[in-house]
């Protein structure tokens, strides 16, 4: 059962201490606010919200990390749950009772906020899960070519309605994306259209600099072409002008079903933060693990 105050009687300061930790540590990069967000969410596809995600391959385990999907997911997201973990462990009362699941879901809100988005209250008592596989992950993540029935699908798996994806896609809002994932939208589309002729021609044509032909598709570019560094509504601006980086962003727009609302939260940011920490909060209530399928692990990174 997951509540606010869980560690309310254990480690009262837990808010305080890992909302510390991540301020410091996104002075020190911005990369952190993106990588976490990203991360939140790949854990809780996979498993639930329960830190499955941070665990590390061993010999004889090939874990969630090391599939295809998770390997783009930035260091920095990790290192910042690490970071915290140890600022809490450094407290006798708050020493290895606080989940790594529920860390990452308190750093997820703090990088949001420190983004300029909005702030909610974290629900708390995830333990951390006690398997975790790279096979888990093949078909529980979003690809970049999904179309809306797709996405509805795969969201409504946990639990989350097609509002709730499209507020929660708008996570693209923020942070970088790799040349390779963007190829097929600007060269050789299909056999009439050598560019997606859902992409705004201008863009279209920065894309193509930005990625040339040969270069290496490892090379990063901005999701939001406007304000990459801004927690804002922008997403849903750009997706009317036809500025979607993937085609899982723009057919939001293209697609009659979500239109409307990608219209609705372009005029107002108040009712997309609103939905945004309305999805946020159903997200961390995915596949959650109590103390009879889950623990509290000691290093977040191998199971006790
Ligand atoms: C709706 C379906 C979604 C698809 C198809 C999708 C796909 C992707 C892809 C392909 C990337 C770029 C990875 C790379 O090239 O390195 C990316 C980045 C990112 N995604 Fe998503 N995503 C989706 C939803 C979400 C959600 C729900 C969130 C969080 C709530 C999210 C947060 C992010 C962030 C913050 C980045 C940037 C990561 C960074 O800068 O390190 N995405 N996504
Ligand atoms: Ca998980
Ligand atoms: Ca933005």
């Amino acid at each position: 059962q997951l509540k606010t105050n869980f560690y309310g009687n254990s480690c009262p300061n837990v808010e305080q201490i890992v909302r510390t930790v991540v301020q410091q540590k996104v002075k020190q990069t911005f990369v952190t606010i993106p990588a976490t967000l990203r991360l939140f969410f790949h854990d809780c596809f996979v498993n639930g919200c329960d830190a499955s995600v941070m665990i590390q391959s061993t010999p004889t385990n090939k874990a969630e990390k090391d599939h295809p999907d998770n390997v783009s997911l930035a260091g920095d997201g990790f290192d910042v749950v690490i970071k915290a973990k140890k600022a809490l462990d450094a407290i006798p009362s708050c020493r290895n009772k606080i989940s790594c699941a529920d860390i990452l879901t308190l750093a997820t809100r703090d990088v949001v906020v420190a983004a300029g988005g909005p702030s909610y209250p974290v629900e708390l008592g995830r333990f951390d899960g006690l398997v975790s596989t790279a096979a888990s992950v093949t078909g529980n993540l979003p690809g970049p070519n999904d179309k809306v029935t797709e996405l509805n699908k795969l969201f409504a798996k946990n639990k989350l309605t097609q509002e709730d994806m499209i507020a929660l896609s708008a996570a693209h809002t923020l942070g970088f994306a790799h040349c390779g994932k963007v190829f097929n939208r600007i060269y050789n589309f299909n056999r009439t259209h050598s560019v997606d002729p859902t992409l705004n021609k201008a863009y279209a044509k920065e894309l193509q600099l930005a990625c040339p032909k040969k270069v290496d598709p490892r090379i990063a570019i901005n999701m939001d072409p406007t304000t990459p560094r801004k927690f804002d509504n922008l997403y849903f601006k750009n997706l009317q002008q036809g500025k979607g980086l993937f085609t899982s962003d723009q057919v939001l727009f293209t697609d009659g079903r979500s239109r409307p609302t990608v219209d609705a939260w372009a005029k107002n940011s108040v009712a997309f933060n609103k939905a945004f920490v309305t999805a946020m909060t159903k997200l961390g209530r995915v596949g959650v693990k109590t103390r009879r399928n889950g623990n509290i692990r000691r290093d977040c990174g191998v199971f006790n």
